[in-house]
């Protein structure tokens, strides 16, 4: 099995957090000490993605990615290949996610003199608090939630990207720098937009359970979401996550491309 598109995967995915992290922590008005631990978790997640969608390719198509150029895959293909990729990262990334949610999700721990301390003390305090509280089952809670809002925009990803790259792009040459940042800065857009009404719930999911549980699910979660707060919930966060998905995913292109081209 090819593997530098996972190495590659790994690298553009790290470097395009480094420049959303500042967004991230914003999104949820919390706290986030730290890069270590998001850049070893979109270490795995980002390889598994590039990797998985690669390798899918190869196999629907029985091209390789240094021929792709010559012989491009059909939009079906691209689209299937990215919802496999999307699906199992999903997994992956599950329990990371749901430590970042948990403890963006902190109240400010040093603001009052005598105040409580915060629940989690850190990213792996908070795994092993969840473990024993809540099982390992605990550790994905949410990834119902994670599965359906990556899988279907994770097709929508890799099919913007290529879309726009195509467009743009003589045929049989290689993308331009300029082209595969802005094809890649709006494919995390569209997959952003797309993903916003799930991720709202994906995020609400996670939280659920930390004292009772509110939630019987992913559908009474949306439903009673909807009733209180009416449909603009769907939408909350979608400016934030536009704004943060561009840069983002211009450059995990951007790296992603030139590590791959520079391994023949
Ligand atoms: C599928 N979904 C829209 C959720 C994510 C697509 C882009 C993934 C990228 N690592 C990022 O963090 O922006």
């Amino acid at each position: 099995m090819p593997v530098e598109e996972f190495v590659a995967g790994w690298i553009s995915g790290a470097l395009g957090l480094v420049l959303g992290h500042p967004f991230d922590t914003v999104k949820l008005l919390g706290f986030f000490k730290g890069m270590s631990f998001p850049i070893a978790s979109i270490a795995v997640v980002n390889s598994v993605l590039f990797g998985v969608y690669s390798n899918t390719l190869l196999v629907l198509t029985a091209t390789a990615h240094q021929e792709r150029r010559a012989q491009p895959p059909s939009y079906t293909h691209i689209f299937l290949a990215g919802c496999t990729g999307g699906f199992l990262q999903a997994y992956c990334l599950a329990p990371f996610d749901l430590i970042k949610v948990r403890l963006q999700n902190q109240t400010e721990p040093m603001a009052q003199p005598g105040s409580p301390p915060p629940q989690y003390r850190g990213p792996v305090h908070c795994a092993a608090s969840i473990f024993r509280e809540e099982g390992y089952r605990g550790l994905f809670r949410g990834a119902w939630a994670l599965m359906l809002r990556d899988t279907p925009t994770m097709g929508v990803y890799f099919l913007t990207y290529e879309g726009l790259c195509r467009q743009y792009t003589p045929e049989g040459q290689n993308p331009s720098s300029a082209t595969v940042l802005v094809a890649g800065g709006f494919a995390g857009i569209a997959s952003w937009v797309a993903a916003t009404p799930l991720d709202v719930i994906k995020s609400r999911m996670q939280m659920d359970g930390l004292r009772r549980r509110v939630y019987q699910g992913v559908l009474d979660c949306m439903v009673s979401s909807v009733r209180q707060e009416g449909l603009g919930v769907f939408f909350r966060g979608v400016t934030i996550n536009s704004a943060r998905a561009f840069p983002v995913n211009a450059v995990t292109f951007l790296s992603y491309e030139y590590l791959l081209r520079l391994w023949g």
